[in-house]
């Protein structure tokens, strides 16, 4: 029989053997890499903890780290994580060798369940050898980013708007809703209905839109892969039954009625070999970037305005004054260019929504900013959590919602001990802290049809209606907790539902938010008085 001796022997003798073999299977780390932090769960450690801790895992191991740059030690590699605006510069600098590309080529076929041949054509193995761009790269920078410029979003930004129009113009005064459910799918079925005409699939079939969603919400298991049809049954039946829809779309031609951009990625798709149905795979996956983040954002802005009445106040002077030319008109262009208010609680907004990390895939050892070893073959991860949660960026409010903390400039300013803005440059913020649009080779094309669209929609909300309380409550439960604790693909949602009852405010029946590209808005202003005074001669 074994007696407590022999068990304390054999245990300090697996200890011994698995620190042994641990030791041997620790990557070896060259002394010129980030400084590691390690877990005390060792391989698996900093995996399960962005797992379960999402970006607020990186901004605390970062908090305790308080270096630059660090390194993860992650099964037999390591992850390097950047939580500094400088370095973070220096990363999105080196795209030569930290490629944004190579990564996505890997996450896209695990989204949206690529077959292996197209998963073969997107990864172009031989591209970097045969100093070849690859095709998805190509895209976004011959298609995507040219027609999603400032100046090339009259129409499209036509459509979308006209679409809010028609929307506000359905609500009933006094309708209750729950606020994130209704901003997210009108959001979402706008800009299906901009980007990919009237005959897109969500237009024709809209449970597709509520699928959507699903796969959308399931996407972290479904990519994990393991049994997805049992572990993420959700997501996996939303992605096959929107890819259906999408199919359908692309046979019969519908892609026709598709803004440009997307028509022209399209074709790529189809020169390039990749089959009908596994294009539709890649336009569901398109459809992320399409329709998600403004979807959400759109949410947060609006509860962030509305919970704060001093606020909202100031907020409808600055556009009655700023953006409205007649009491019926807004125009959507002064919102982005004449409304600083507006546009900093836009941007404060998505500082606390979106710690988005971006990646980048090591193709060749590398040193950055001179100092750091970046080994091939390892993944740096830009950690927005960590950069946007840091008070010695942005100051001891770095918690809290500040509306004026951009006020003065698109980078921000770190805040005073008062909490207090101040305009000297030398508190402004450096560009690469804010990350909610990523940066570099991955800066988010559709920033600026973004802005437009949330500005415009936000507007309309702010300007033709109250939320009030829904019946049988006293008041609104505003600023429901945020899902951060998730590894984040998209900005954050709330973890419940905000319920509302919308009153139309008196004389805004008609209100509109239109582009008016065409002139300026003090031209337009000008035209306007012109036109009151003739009307009144
Ligand atoms: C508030 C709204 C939005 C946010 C917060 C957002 C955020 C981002 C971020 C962070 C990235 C970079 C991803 C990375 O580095 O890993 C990105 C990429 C991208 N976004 Fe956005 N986005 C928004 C709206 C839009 C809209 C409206 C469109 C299209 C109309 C769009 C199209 C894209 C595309 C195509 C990419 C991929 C770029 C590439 O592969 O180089 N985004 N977005």
């Amino acid at each position: 029989m074994a007696t407590t001796l022999d068990l304390v022997i054999a245990i300090g003798l697996a200890v011994v053997c698995g620190a042994f073999l641990f030791a041997l299977a620790r990557p070896k780390i060259d002394p010129r890499e980030p400084p590691v932090v390690s877990s005390p769960i060792p391989f698996v450690g900093h995996l399960v903890g962005m797992m379960r801790g999402g970006p607020m895992y990186l901004a605390d191991l970062s908090a305790r780290s308080r270096n630059p740059v660090f390194t993860l030690p992650i099964l037999n590699g390591r992850s390097y994580v950047v939580a500094s605006p400088a370095l973070a510069s220096h990363v999105q600098r080196a795209s030569k060798t930290l490629q944004f590309d190579r990564l996505v080529t890997e996450v896209i076929p695990r989204m949206v369940r690529l077959d292996k041949r197209t998963t073969t054509i997107l990864r172009d193995a031989k591209a970097d050898e045969e100093k070849r761009i690859r095709m998805n790269v190509r895209v976004i920078h011959d298609y995507i980013e040219p027609l999603l410029k400032p100046d090339k979003l009259d129409e499209i930004g036509d459509t979308q708007l006209q679409h809010f129009n028609d929307f506000f113009d359905t609500i009933k005064d006094g309708q209750q809703v729950d606020l994130y459910h209704f901003l997210t799918r009108e959001v979402f079925v706008a800009s299906m209905y901009s980007f990919y005409g009237p005959e897109n699939p969500f237009n024709l079939h809209s449970e597709l839109v509520e699928e959507f969603w699903k796969w959308e919400g399931g996407l972290v298991l479904l990519m994990l892969g393991v049994l997805p049809q049992l572990t993420a049954r959700d997501a996996y039946y939303g992605l096959e039954r929107c890819t259906e829809g999408f199919t359908e779309y692309l046979e019969a031609g519908r892609i026709k009625g598709a803004y440009k951009m997307l028509q022209l990625r399209q074709k790529a798709h189809a020169d390039e070999g990749i089959s009908i149905p596994q294009q539709a795979r890649l336009e569901v996956g398109m459809c992320v970037g399409v329709g998600v983040n403004a979807s959400i954002t759109s949410f947060w802005l609006i509860n962030n305005i509305f919970s704060r009445a001093e606020l909202l106040d100031e907020i409808r002077t600055e556009i009655r004054s700023n953006a409205m030319v007649t009491s019926g008109i807004i125009y959507a262009n002064a919102l982005r260019d004449a409304c600083p208010l507006l546009n900093s609680v836009y941007r404060e907004t998505m500082r606390l929504i979106a710690p988005l990390t971006t990646g980048r895939y090591v193709v060749e050892d590398t040193v950055i900013a001179d100092t750091y070893l970046l080994k091939k073959g390892m993944i740096v991860q830009i950690a927005g959590g960590a950069l946007h949660q840091n008070p010695d960026i942005w100051g001891p409010d770095v918690n809290e919602f500040n509306p004026h903390r951009f006020l003065y400039h698109q980078f921000g300013h770190k805040t005073n001990a008062d909490g207090s803005v101040p305009e000297s440059k030398s508190s402004q913020v450096h560009p690469a802290a804010y990350r909610a649009f990523g940066g570099g080779q991955s800066l988010c094309p559709g920033r600026h049809f973004a802005q437009l669209e949330i500005l415009a929609l936000t507007a309309s909300m702010v300007m033709g209606f109250d939320l009030l309380p829904p019946e049988g409550s006293d008041r609104v439960i505003w600023d429901p907790p945020k899902d951060d604790k998730k590894f984040p693909l998209a900005v954050t949602k709330p973890m419940r539902a905000l319920n509302v009852r919308m009153k139309r405010r008196e004389g805004t029946g008609g209100l509109r938010c239109v582009l008016g590209v065409s002139k300026s808005f003090t031209e337009l202003k000008s035209l306007d008085a012109l036109q009151n005074s003739t009307e009144a001669t």
